[in-house]
């Protein structure tokens, strides 16, 4: 399918409109033909024939033509604009679900600024595309054989004298095309990195500040700017090559209509008044001439960034996402049966490695281990965030791959490491996985996250809108309001993603004393790196280079005198340096 016909599937919607637009089109265009004709009219009956009372009569019929055509004009130009608008909108509708559906192996390898060029200015391309450029194109077909035509009738020598000339704007255009579609998409792309660099800045502005990186991240930007121009001026210059040889013989119809024009009025093969209306038609055959040029540029605008949403629509999230299903309620129960994952891209390096292990509902497994040991991937398998490369997940004895994922991550909530809040009040914040919440159950989670007593201290208590991300509050805070959001949904297995380490051990020991006696059970997944967050587990794993090299409980563990005993003395070790009579 060309990028025509893809588009068409979401033009075709606003089919009654294109036609109403085509009639108002067909009128206003064939009413430019009426006044050069009745100029033509008024010299040679008017001025040559003195036939003087057809002047008034034949002047209102010009205004009444100029006024009919300016409003069928705005007309279909309205309709065009509403078309490619609402073609912009359901193409946007079409994209944001689809982001939707995308898994993190998406999100993984696109950039953020690609992704927003994609959902702006590749779809302005395409709104542009539809509201100016089709009719611009029409119009210019419709110029060219209709001019062809009367003036044909009028002098076919001079009309074919003319003509003559086109070929060698059909080659220029041509050339002009094949030069410009690879730079078109040089410019997209670099278009896409300039996004990509500002919205890593903006994102990442407290880091800058902090490394006193600005005079780097101005010349880092300045790159990636003149890369920019640099591709626009390689546009420009393939224009200023090809327009000024389109435009120039565009021109020089009107030297041959004058020379060739005049020659036959003093020959009598025809008269003045039929040179006038000639002239008159004349730019008809000139415009599209001259406009080629543009419409090229812009068509290859197009063409680059349909290509670039027809790809990202066309992506197929490794783990498939099926509709909405009834709800279902899982018991919790956890199974991992020799399990081993490598990153898609990275089939060399196995991230977890024949992984086994069993969580019955409602027990608490903790995970401990070196930074990149694959605890975060581990617990990611669960919510089939990614799918295991081998052995199987179990969620309650059934392979996790046969769960429709929407009711599977129903029953799971995560409170990530990377705590993201949106700019939203706290309470909807908190309110996200289940907003028809009531307030008093908001507060309830939020007080065994240890959230609430900050929250009410607040000028605005739950209705404090916090900024982008959680900008305004601390590490901590954010941590427990992300614990609050995980607990409203009220989940059957409830993953803690170092969760608690930017709060101090009294209150990591005042959340885990609530969470133990919540009401319903949870099956809970703790990553930390405090042996003190995980020692009443029911199962501890110690994971090394994506394997568990040991597991137990923390008595077990204690006994067997190995690498958790190691870490565990010199945990307690340094917690006794730093701070004597701590919960250890
Ligand atoms: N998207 C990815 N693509 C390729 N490799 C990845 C990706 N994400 C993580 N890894 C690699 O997988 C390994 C395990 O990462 P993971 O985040 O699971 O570790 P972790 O034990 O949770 O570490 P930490 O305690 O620092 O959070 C690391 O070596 C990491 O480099």
């Amino acid at each position: 399918m060309n990028n025509f016909q893809w588009i068409w599937q979401y033009v075709k919607t606003n089919r009654n409109k294109l036609v109403i637009a085509t009639i108002f089109f067909v009128i206003s265009t064939a009413l430019i033909l009426v006044n050069p004709y009745v100029a033509g009219q008024i010299v040679d009956r008017v001025i040559d024939g003195h036939q003087d009372h057809l002047l008034v009569p034949l002047l209102i019929l010009m205004i009444v033509v100029t006024i009919i055509r300016t409003v069928t004009r705005y007309t279909y130009q309205i309709l065009f604009e509403q078309t490619g608008q609402n073609t912009l909108f359901d193409l946007r509708v079409d994209m944001y679900r689809k982001l939707q559906e995308l898994d993190f192996n998406f999100f993984n390898h696109t950039r953020v600024g690609d992704i927003m060029t994609r959902m702006t200015g590749d779809t302005d391309a395409i709104r542009h595309f539809i509201s100016w450029v089709s009719y611009q194109v029409l119009e210019c077909v419709f110029y060219f054989v209709v001019s062809i035509i009367v003036m044909m009738t009028i002098s076919w020598q001079l009309t074919l004298a003319l003509v003559a000339m086109t070929p060698v704007i059909f080659v220029l255009t041509q050339q002009m095309a094949k030069a410009q579609h690879p730079v078109f998409f040089a410019i997209r792309q670099s278009f896409s990195r300039l996004n990509s660099m500002v919205e890593e800045n903006i994102s990442g502005n407290r880091v800058v500040k902090a490394f006193v990186r600005e005079n780097f991240e101005i010349d880092k930007f300045n790159k990636y700017n003149e890369d920019y121009k640099q591709r626009n001026m390689d546009a420009a210059q393939i224009s200023k090559t090809y327009l000024p040889w389109q435009d120039g013989i565009a021109n020089s119809l009107n030297v041959i209509a004058l020379i060739f024009g005049g020659y036959l009025v003093i020959k009598n093969q025809m008269t003045l008044g039929d040179l006038v209306v000639f002239n008159g038609y004349l730019w008809m055959l000139n415009q599209p001439m001259r406009m080629s040029g543009w419409l090229i540029n812009d068509t290859e605008r197009f063409s680059a960034s349909c290509v670039k949403i027809r790809q990202m629509l066309a992506t197929k999230p490794e783990i498939e996402v099926e509709p909405n299903e009834q709800p279902l309620r899982i018991q919790g129960k956890v199974v991992f049966n020799h399990v081993g994952f490598h990153f898609s891209d990275d089939p060399e390096h196995p991230v977890l490695d024949d992984i086994s292990f069993t969580a019955e509902p409602g027990q608490t497994v903790g995970i401990i281990g070196e930074t990149g040991a694959g605890k975060t991937t581990l617990v990611n398998l669960i919510g089939r965030f990614y799918d295991p490369s081998m052995g199987e997940v179990l969620i309650d004895d059934h392979d996790a791959k046969t769960y429709p994922i929407r009711q599977l991550r129903d029953n799971i909530s995560m409170v990530m490491q990377d705590v993201f809040l949106f700019s939203n009040t706290i309470s909807d914040n908190i309110a996200f996985g289940r907003p028809d919440l009531d307030n008093s159950y908001v507060q309830t989670v939020a007080r065994i996250a240890d959230a609430d007593s900050f929250i009410v201290r607040m000028p605005e208590g739950y209705d404090t809108i916090v900024g982008e991300r959680g900008v305004g509050l601390s590490g901590g805070q954010k941590q427990r309001i992300s614990l609050a959001r995980a607990l409203a949904k009220d989940p059957a297995i409830l993953i803690l993603d170092d969760t608690t380490s930017a709060v101090d051990m009294e209150t990591e020991t005042k959340i885990q004393h609530e969470l133990a006696h919540l009401t319903t059970k949870k099956t809970t997944f703790i990553i930390a790196n405090r042996i003190s967050s995980v020692r009443d587990a029911d199962l501890i794993m110690l994971m090394e280079k994506g394997r568990v090299v040991e597991q137990g409980t923390h008595n077990s563990l204690m006994a067997q005198r190995g690498k958790y005993y190691h870490v565990f003395q010199k945990q307690l070790g340094l917690e006794k340096g730093e701070q004597s009579g701590t919960t250890e």
